[in-house]
């Protein structure tokens, strides 16, 4: 291997007891919310169909024009508790809110630039009435911070002079000092989330990468970031020149899910995809038929699918200027709300089960449980749902509720579970309860003697 000094500090997955939380979780709440929620996508009465958290570059708006919307910044019907209401009863375990966008505008009371929160109309500081609503609610916060940063004077894209050098080197040095202010002022935080870390300047500057992530992890032990924070010391982004992965989690799926026949390799280690209502918008936009719009049940599959691959999923939502949220995203926490009312223990502290993909859907266990959880999404028309197992295994029940489904052997290691349900109206969970191939046979054996 080449030898590095910013690349993986290790090598397997965590064990401690912070990152078994952040990973039993499973489903979190992304929350994107910033200066762009005023406006919306829409500037001059034009609509800009780009993301809107992406307004200020689509419509060329001039920095002191856009960070004037700092102006205006008054949230009046912001309650921090009925977001954490709505998302307690989704059943996300944890929340990642934007405390600064590529927009540089700050939701908390920061030392270290006055364009933040307190120099607003609202003035309240939004990440600590967040973060106390959610914990009370038991879920844990996780904070989304950008280097990336279009109103900081020393921002550089890339470094092509040695007065490119001295300023960023000063920026670097600002955004250590928000971050340990972070990790700080708001003690019960569980993780950071990097983003906005692609450009030359940081590719460049790999140190800095490991050098925060240390920082952190001294300031709040078990803290757990993102590999897309980290370079290494030729500039590899997410895994090292030696190819491991860095920081704590891969978070390279955005809009995407691996596959869960070509990447099982993502089930070797922790990870995070993010997750978009529309195509393509984190911010508030005013238009959401400008794309298509993703329905519950399709958001709802998208969690099964990343949990039965060992990942977590975080689904975005994107508050209006008012702090209010729409009812597109309203009907969504309350349908995937309603599932896992009744199945959420197939996804919380579940994971790959180790079986092959099949057509009908999803597998996923709890870590080391001898049932295996199937999240049945498309009944086939046989009605016979084929199951492969894996090894010394023989599955004796499928149940779903109190009702028990035919098992049927077909083959070595291979099963129809007749599924007779006529109409299937939401995703159904069947419960198999399997044993050692070997020690069944003497269950058998019993029977007969
Ligand atoms: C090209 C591009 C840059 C930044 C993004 C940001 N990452 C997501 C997590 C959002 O924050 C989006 O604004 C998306 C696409």
């Amino acid at each position: 291997p080449v030898p590095l000094r910013y690349g993986a500090q290790y090598t397997g997955m965590r064990t401690d007891e912070a990152m078994q939380q952040w990973r039993s979780h499973r489903f979190g709440q992304f929350i994107h919310w910033g200066l762009y929620a005023i406006p919306g996508g829409v500037w001059n009465g034009k609509t800009y169909n780009y993301a809107a958290e992406f307004l200020k570059s689509s419509a060329r708006i001039p920095t002191a024009t856009w960070d004037s919307l700092m102006y205006q910044f008054n949230p009046r019907e912001f309650d921090a508790r009925a977001w954490a209401k709505m998302a307690k009863q989704m059943g996300a375990r944890y929340m990642t809110i934007t405390t600064k966008h590529h927009e540089g505008f700050c939701l908390w009371p920061t030392k270290f630039t006055d364009f933040n929160i307190s120099n607003t109309p609202f003035r309240r500081d939004i990440l600590k009435e967040l973060v106390d609503a959610y914990n009370a609610e038991g879920i844990d916060v996780n904070f989304y911070y950008s280097v990336l940063d279009w109103h900081h004077p020393d921002w550089r894209y890339d470094i092509k002079s040695p007065e490119d050098s001295v300023a960023f080197r000063r920026f670097l040095d600002f955004a250590g000092n928000q971050l340990k202010e972070l990790a700080t002022n708001y003690p019960t935080v569980k993780a950071f989330w990097f983003d906005g870390t692609w450009d030359s300047s940081i590719k460049k500057n790999g140190w800095w990468t490991l050098e925060a992530e240390q920082m952190l992890k001294s300031v709040r032990p078990g803290m757990i970031v993102n590999s897309r924070l980290r370079a290494d010391d030729f500039g590899k982004r997410h895994f090292d020149s030696n190819n491991q992965l860095m920081g704590d989690y891969e978070s390279g799926y955005e809009r995407r899910l691996p596959n869960p026949v070509k990447d099982l390799q993502v089930t070797k280690w922790d990870w995070e995809a993010c997750m978009t209502v529309p195509e393509n918008q984190w911010g508030y936009h005013r238009d959401w038929t400008v794309s298509h719009v993703k329905s519950p049940l399709e958001l709802l599959e998208m969690l099964v699918h990343a949990t039965s691959m060992g990942g977590n999923f975080l689904l975005n939502f994107g508050p209006d200027g008012n702090g209010g949220f729409r009812n597109e995203e309203r009907h969504i926490a309350q349908f995937i709300g309603k599932w896992m009312e009744k199945n959420g223990p197939v996804i919380w502290d579940c994971g790959y089960a180790g079986w092959e993909k099949q057509d009908w859907g999803y597998f996923t266990r709890k870590n080391g449980s001898a049932h295996v959880n199937m999240i049945v999404f498309n009944k086939p028309v046989s009605g016979l749902l084929k199951v492969k197992v894996k090894g010394d295994v023989k599955i004796l029940s499928a149940k779903a509720g109190g009702k028990a489904y035919r098992v049927e052997e077909i083959a070595k290691n291979e099963y129809f579970i007749h599924f007779t349900d006529r109409k299937m109206t939401e995703p159904r969970v069947i419960v198999l309860e399997t044993a050692k191939a070997s020690e069944a046979a003497d269950k058998y054996q019993d029977a007969r003697t």
